[in-house]
Formats: C-alpha cells, sequence, structure tokens
C-alpha cells in the first residue's frame, strides 16, 4: 500500500493545538468585514488586503501584533464571536476532524459589554449549536490559555474561569503567547494551584517555541508544573529531552506548516523534528493543523495548511505508511483532555489500518 492510497481529509483527526482567532480562515474575516463597513462600524482595511490569500511568510516578529492590531478590532462583539467560531468548526469538521481541542485566550469586548466570562460562554454556546445542527463527527472542547505577558492576576482570571467552566465544556489550560515575553516565573503557582486544585483540568504549554523560550532554566521551570502536553518543542537541548522522556507519555503537539513557513525551524520539512520524534516509544506526537488565516498548522487562518494536509506533509517527507498514519492518529487518543468516555467514541472512529 503506498501512501498515496490514503484520503487524508476522509481519515478522522484529532486536533488538539488550535488556536480560535488563529483558525478563523481570511474568507470569514472578510466577511465580517464587509458586514461591519456596511453597518458603518469599522475603518479597518479588508482582511484581504491586509493579509492576502496565498500570504503566509508570518514570521514570530510579524505574527503576533496581527491579533491586538487587527484581528481583535475585527472579532470585537458577540455576532463576529459567534460567526467565526461557526466558521472555524465548520472548517475543521469539512477537513476530517472528528475531535477539536480549541484553545483561546478569554478576552473582554468592552465596545460590546461582554466580560471575559462572556466570552467563554459565548464560544460554549456555539459549539453546543454547531454540535446540534451538524451531521459532522466533530465533537469540540475549549481550552483557555494564559498569555506570557499577564500579570498574575489576569493569569488568575483565566483560572477562575476555567473553574467555573470545567465540566460544561473547559478541559484544559493553556501557556502561550509570545515567546519574546518573559519571564514566565511568576505563573508558576497558577499552574500549581491548577493541578492541586482541579486535577479534571489538562495542562498544555507552549513550549521551546523559539530560542528565547528555550534556555534550560524556563523548559525546567515548565516542566516543574506537571504539563500533560508540550507544544512546538523546538528549541530543547539533550538533558532537557531526556527530561521529557522521563515524564512518560506527554503529548507533543507539532505543528509543521507554521514551524517551516514562520522559520522557527532551520531548514524545510525534511529538517522538522518530527522526524526525531514521532517514533519515540515514551512521547505522544499529535499533529497540528494551519489554518488558512495568516499562520498554518496551529493558526490556519494565518499560515494557510488544513490538519490533512500535515499528514500529508508527514507522509511524504518522514516517509509514514497507511498504518503509520493510522497508528499516529489513533495514539493521540490517549492524550487527549476530553474524558473517557471521548476516547471511547474516538476508538471506534478513528481508523485502525
Ligand atoms: C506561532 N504559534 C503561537 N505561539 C504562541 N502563541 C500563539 C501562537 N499562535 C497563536 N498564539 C496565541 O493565540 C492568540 C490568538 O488566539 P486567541 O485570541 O487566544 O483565540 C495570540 O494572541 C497568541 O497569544
Amino acid at each position: 500500500m503506498t501512501v498515496d492510497a490514503v484520503d487524508y481529509k476522509a481519515l478522522p483527526k484529532i486536533e488538539l493545538h488550535a488556536h480560535l482567532s488563529g483558525s478563523i480562515s481570511r474568507q470569514c474575516l472578510h466577511e465580517v468585514w464587509l458586514k461591519k463597513k456596511e453597518d458603518g462600524e469599522t475603518d479597518l482595511q479588508d482582511p484581504l488586503i491586509e493579509m492576502p490569500l496565498g500570504k503566509h511568510d508570518y514570521d514570530l516578529k510579524t505574527f503576533f501584533p496581527l491579533f491586538s492590531s487587527y484581528i481583535y478590532h475585527l472579532v470585537n462583539d458577540t455576532w463576529a464571536l459567534r460567526y467565526t467560531t461557526l466558521s472555524v468548526l465548520s472548517d475543521f469538521a469539512a477537513d476530517g476532524v472528528v475531535y477539536l481541542e480549541l484553545r483561546t485566550t478569554p478576552r473582554a469586548m468592552p465596545s460590546a459589554g461582554l466580560t471575559k466570562s462572556q466570552y467563554v460562554q459565548v464560544i460554549l454556546e456555539t459549539i453546543a449549536e454547531f454540535e446540534q445542527s451538524n451531521t459532522a463527527s466533530l465533537r469540540t472542547k475549549l481550552i483557555l490559555s494564559i498569555d506570557r505577558r499577564n500579570t498574575l492576576r489576569e493569569a488568575n482570571e483565566v483560572l477562575s474561569l476555567c473553574r467555573q467552566f470545567s465540566g460544561k465544556g473547559v478541559v484544559g489550560i493553556d501557556l502561550c503567547g509570545d515567546p519574546a515575553r518573559g519571564p514566565i516565573d511568576i505563573l508558576g503557582p497558577v499552574f500549581e494551584e491548577a493541578k492541586r486544585t482541579l486535577p479534571e483540568l489538562g495542562i498544555t504549554l507552549h513550549f521551546a517555541e523559539a530560542e528565547a523560550s528555550g534556555t534550560e532554566e524556563e523548559l525546567l521551570t515548565l516542566l516543574s508544573w506537571r504539563p500533560d502536553r508540550i507544544g512546538h518543542v523546538i528549541h530543547l537541548n539533550e538533558r532537557v529531552k531526556e527530561e521529557v522522556k522521563r515524564r512518560g507519555w506527554m503529548g507533543l503537539e507539532l505543528c509543521l506548516s507554521c514551524n517551516v513557513h514562520a522559520g522557527m525551524i532551520c531548514g524545510g520539512f525534511e529538517s522538522h523534528h518530527f522526524g526525531e520524534w514521532w517514533k519515540v516509544e515514551e512521547t505522544v506526537v499529535v499533529l497540528s493543523a494551519s489554518p488558512t488565516s495568516p499562520f498554518s498548522t496551529d493558526d490556519v487562518g494565518v499560515f494557510g495548511s488544513p490538519l490533512s494536509n500535515e499528514y500529508a506533509l508527514v507522509a511524504k517527507h518522514f516517509g509514514l505508511t497507511r498504518a503509520d498514519i493510522c497508528s499516529l492518529v489513533r495514539k493521540g487518543i490517549d492524550v487527549i483532555f476530553g474524558g473517557d468516555e471521548e476516547k471511547e467514541r474516538l476508538r471506534g472512529l478513528i481508523w485502525s489500518a
């Protein structure tokens, strides 16, 4: 059986590292802009001009400001939040994703009178609405993100929201944001409290995404917070690699297109560290998509590569067979945060060969 025999879109897939605002397609942002323009509610430039279709060469310097200076000004009320969330869910479902953990940084929208708690509530209601009205097999849970720039008070607020919505769709907490920002030590107590008081909550951390956030000191600190999964996993020295393996069964959320397009790794797909990790017994590699906006795997909207394409890429560049691909997806079930019932559902859905 050649790798070409796999229909990567039809392959039921698990996506665990998708940032909501980075997963909105440029077309969807354009639709939001059109409505706001017609209603006289925006002076922003058309997203298709701001982020032309086909432009995916954002790097870590140009990528992060896109949110605070553009996307957050466009998606700034309940209508836009619901519209864009529905669009993101439809895109993942159309790409054959059957289980999605969407992550987002709770954001108040003062001009629309929306608190951070209401922001989370709107997203959860939109997910429920999508699941009721859609025949797709996609089931979605939410992870709330702490930004590296957050103060201790802001980070604690995210933890409180996790507590408030635990059992109602929120299944995890994340550390994300510009890796050039830090230090992250002040946030430690929040993750320690999460571990202690909310054992059902999964912890995932952006890990060694850039050299600046890949010092041994930072990485050992992050590991001391006892994450269940880590994302990107690029700049690790041998000691940290050994430490990751020693923890056993840690999920590694790897984002190929994002890392390559954003120049986060040297060389092309062949030199991606997926090649180093995917056969490591002690860890579980999970691929993440790069939507069609300016980013890519973890921000499909930005980098523009759906999850199905990420599987095609690893098959092509690392020679995975159909059996390898199916076993890669199946292994991912073990590191989802969505609970045993969901794991059972997925075991019935994901191809065994
Ligand atoms: C390149 N990879 C990345 N590394 C770190 N953080 C990232 C990221 N991609 C996105 N974000 C984080 O997600 C936010 C946007 O989505 P939400 O408003 O939360 O839904 C960004 O502001 C950034 O903090």
